[in-house]
């Protein structure tokens, strides 16, 4: 049989997406490895799935599979993909459509220049649940991790976790080693995408997300949602800010507590193709 899919990214951070809005995609750990896979199958940090609506208040579904298989409620450069391709594929007129992931509804809006611009929606904040060796301070935890090194960060619920670190230089940051750290402590017990902040000043930082699934990725929009989110919280950004990460640039705007976060950026189509499955 051949599956038809189409490689997309957002600034950097790419994708598998597949259209199973005619035909069900049924996703074995065998066949997301192999889309996933940089050496023997396609490559991606993330498969997205496109499905027919479950509910008459969205126009699709949104399935997101991260690189070890896992799902995940949220994608947001995913969504400026899923936006793009559901718009270059002719399967919406819509200029806005509403999708629902496993976790939340958002809606996505084509802007001017090949922009998306997503409602992410309104970013949860409950308290971690704290285990034997993390102690809270208002927006700010505090964890020393299996290997020794002793972490600030802020939590942030944006249908995905995330925790966020502030930096003094995200180059020189030790991103996959408190990264995977973060991720294996018991205070996240579903493991967590790590954010590493550089603050330049109130309208712009510096981002790096060691994410949860697939390791660093060129960009994570929920994360700089996340980033931006903590940040104001912290009291250290404006309503807008750009976000600078390895593949390019978002814009982050949160107008406070109860308001939804819009993302704003790119998203392209690099190719289409098949694959044989199984071969
Ligand atoms: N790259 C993403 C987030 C993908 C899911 C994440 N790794 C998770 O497991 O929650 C984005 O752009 O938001």
């Amino acid at each position: 049989m051949k599956l038809s899919f189409t490689k997309m990214h957002g600034a950097g951070n790419d994708f598998v997406v597949i259209d199973a809005t005619r035909t069900p995609f049924l996703p074995t750990p065998e066949l997301l490895a192999r889309l996933t896979d940089r050496h023997f199958g396609v490559g991606c940090d993330q498969v997205l799935v496109i499905e027919p609506a479950s509910t008459p208040d969205v126009d699709f579904d949104y399935r997101i599979y991260n690189s070890d298989g896992s799902e995940s409620g949220q994608c947001g450069n995913g969504s400026r993909c899923f936006a793009r391709f559901v718009h270059d594929n002719g399967l919406s007129g819509k200029d806005s459509i509403r999708v629902r992931t496993i976790s939340s509804v958002l809606e996505l809006r084509r802007v001017e220049g090949g922009l998306v611009r997503v409602n992410m929606g309104v970013p949860r904040l409950e308290p971690l649940e704290i285990p034997f060796n993390a102690s809270p301070r208002s927006t700010l935890y505090e964890l020393c991790l299996d290997n020794g090194t002793e972490v600030e960060f802020g939590t942030v619920n944006m249908g995905n976790p995330h925790a966020v670190i502030e930096v003094a230089d995200v180059d020189s940051a030790a991103v996959s080693e408190i990264g995977q750290a973060v991720q294996r402590n018991r205070a996240f017990p579903e493991s967590v995408n790590v954010g590493f902040l550089q603050i330049h000043d109130a309208g712009q930082v510096s981002l790096r997300v060691y994410e949860r699934g697939a390791g660093e990725t060129l960009a994570c929009g929920s994360g700089a949602c996340a980033a931006v989110v903590a940040g104001r919280l912290w009291g250290k950004l404006a309503e807008s800010v750009d976000v600078r990460v390895r593949g390019g640039a978002l814009k982050i705007e949160w107008q406070g507590e109860g308001q939804p976060v819009w993302m704003t950026g790119p998203a392209e189509t690099v190719f289409s193709g098949e694959i044989e499955w199984p071969n």
